[in-house]
């Protein structure tokens, strides 16, 4: 998939790490989320990223695509400075769901199909090889048989399994997917993991934001935990029920939605703001 392994699979020694922050700093209404917090990971690394509610998991997931700014710092994305960096097609992100309160029938296969947009130079009819990339994203999560089903009936671990495919289809070798497991029954969380690990042996970059391992435990290489903004554990993963599981933690999933509270049920989708989601910020 990349040209990150060398021939006996070792990650090459001059591959850049897949993603840098460098001393970043993330404010809100000057308030920090993330504290000068340093962190490389290596390209071909599964990574997990866990730790309590509003310790900044999904601000560094957005700091490092570049959707959120930097009060202070630097972001590298396969050695390029994240202003300098252009080469979009190689990171596919995974937002935390699909959003409700769309009322746009966009089918499975559409929503998979808007995953090429950043590889495209400018708008033009799906290749044939655009459409293979589609039928076997659709094939890797499973739900070829449902592409042409409206994405809204779609219950939610199966629209999880369709923000995967999308990300899939633009070849990416580099994902961040945010809580790709929450509001996910265990039937689709082991198909989720399944995938993941395929993406992993092909060589691909994966950072995930994880509220437990659970599922993924054999998958992933290395837990960092945050708390505060700050990286409290780097290594090994924590525990086998996640940092998350500590006495006094108090962590909430899936997020509540105030147009769907009930996060089994399948939401209403939104396809151009999930569009707007998978484009970072340039600048
Ligand atoms: N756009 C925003 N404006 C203001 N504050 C924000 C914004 N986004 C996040 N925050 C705050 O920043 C902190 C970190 O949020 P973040 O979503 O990064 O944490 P998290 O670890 O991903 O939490 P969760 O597990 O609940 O998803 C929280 O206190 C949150 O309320």
């Amino acid at each position: 998939m990349s040209a990150q392994f060398t021939e006996d699979g070792a990650p090459s020694p001059e591959t850049p790490p897949a993603f840098q922050a460098i001393d970043a700093r993330v404010a809100y209404d000057g308030v920090p989320v993330l504290d000068d917090l340093s962190l490389e990971i290596p390209a071909g690394q599964t990574m997990a990223v866990l730790g309590p509610n509003g310790s900044g998991k999904s601000t560094l997931m957005r700091a490092m695509l570049g959707i959120v700014p930097l009060s202070s710092g630097e972001i590298l994305v396969h050695g390029t400075p994240l202003r300098r960096f252009r080469d979009w097609k190689r990171i596919g992100y995974v937002p935390q769901r699909l959003t409700a309160g769309g009322a746009v029938p966009a089918t499975v296969r559409e929503i998979v199909a808007s995953g090429q947009v950043a590889r495209r130079r400018r708008l033009s009819w799906p290749t044939r090889e655009d459409r293979a990339a589609v039928d076997e994203s659709l094939a890797a999560v499973d739900l070829s048989d449902r592409a042409g089903d409206a994405v809204r009936e779609l219950s939610g671990g199966q629209q999880q399994r369709v923000l995967i495919a999308r990300a899939l289809a633009g070849r990416p070798d580099t994902f961040v997917m945010d809580e790709p497991m929450a509001g996910v029954d265990a039937e689709n969380q082991r198909a989720l993991a399944e995938s993941i690990a395929r993406l992993r042996d092909q060589g691909s970059t994966v950072v995930l934001v994880l509220h437990e391992l659970g599922p993924l435990e054999e998958v992933i290489e290395r837990s960092v935990v945050l708390d505060h903004g700050r990286i409290v554990h780097d290594g090994a993963a924590p525990e086998a029920t996640g940092e998350c599981a500590r006495p006094g933690h108090e962590h909430q999933h899936p997020h509540p939605d105030p147009n769907d509270p009930d996060p089994h049920a399948a939401p209403t989708a939104a396809p151009s703001e999930m569009i707007r989601l998978e484009v970072p910020r340039r600048d």
